[in-house]
């Protein structure tokens, strides 16, 4: 049997699931998230973005072919022209300026997730460093998805947090995360079981370290 992306999902199925239905995600589902909890997650976000940004210009790097270094470009536009955009005007509207965020130090988490991806992006191959990127593209639309089928998600002007859900469930996001669903599934279906079995560690690791980036938000860890 050729392996996909679920299969990817599947091998740290307990990782997975207390990444998308963490309680950081819960709370701003159901609008009890502390607002400086929010707060902090949006700005070590946007430092997180931009390291992310890098990540997808280093996969047009590593890209043999002109439709890997497409789809390298595509992810690396919906981070600079869409999320990146999003993120900034939604940080003005919970009180942190453009230039405020430009100072900012870089959390633990953050760092520790951003120089991991680049790292494995560095030594390994495209696969190795798309497999450590999907997580993250593939993780916030799953979560957006997972929240509105969510009894207890409050949706609308009740939730000071709708528009954050509103970005995740967007056509442009959920198309992304859909295209690189797509773009995973025709290189695993080729790879053999030891490879898969390496490409599952750089998986799980990242979903940890996205784990530790929401107890970061409601931590306030720096
Ligand atoms: C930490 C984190 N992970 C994922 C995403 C979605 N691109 C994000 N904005 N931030």
């Amino acid at each position: 049997m050729p392996y996909q992306f679920k299969d990817l999902e599947n091998s740290c199925h307990n990782e997975w699931r207390a990444y998308i239905e963490h309680s950081f995600v819960k709370q701003l589902g159901d609008a009890t998230l502390a607002p400086e909890a929010f707060q902090h997650y949006l700005k070590q976000d946007y430092l997180f973005l931009i390291q992310f940004a890098r990540a997808y210009a280093l996969a047009a790097y590593k890209s043999p072919t002109l439709s890997d270094l497409r789809h390298a470009k595509e992810g690396l536009q919906a981070i600079v022209d869409v999320e990146l955009d999003l993120h900034i005007s939604y940080c003005k509207e919970w009180g942190i300026s453009e230039q405020e965020l430009a100072n900012l130090p870089e959390a633990r988490a953050t760092l520790a997730y951003t120089r991991y991806v680049l790292d494995t992006g560095n030594r390994g191959d495209l696969l190795d460093l798309h497999v450590a990127l999907s997580p993250c593209m593939v993780g916030y639309g799953e979560i957006a998805n997972w929240l509105n089928g969510r009894p207890d998600t409050i949706r609308g002007d009740g939730n000071p947090y709708d528009a954050w859900i509103a970005m995740y469930e967007s056509d442009e996001f959920q198309d992304a995360m859909q295209a690189e669903i797509r773009w995973l599934d025709e290189r695993l279906a080729d790879v053999s079981p030891s490879r898969f079995e390496q490409l599952t560690r750089i998986f799980s690791d990242a979903t940890r370290l996205e784990i530790d980036f929401w107890e970061m938000g409601l931590k306030g860890s720096d």
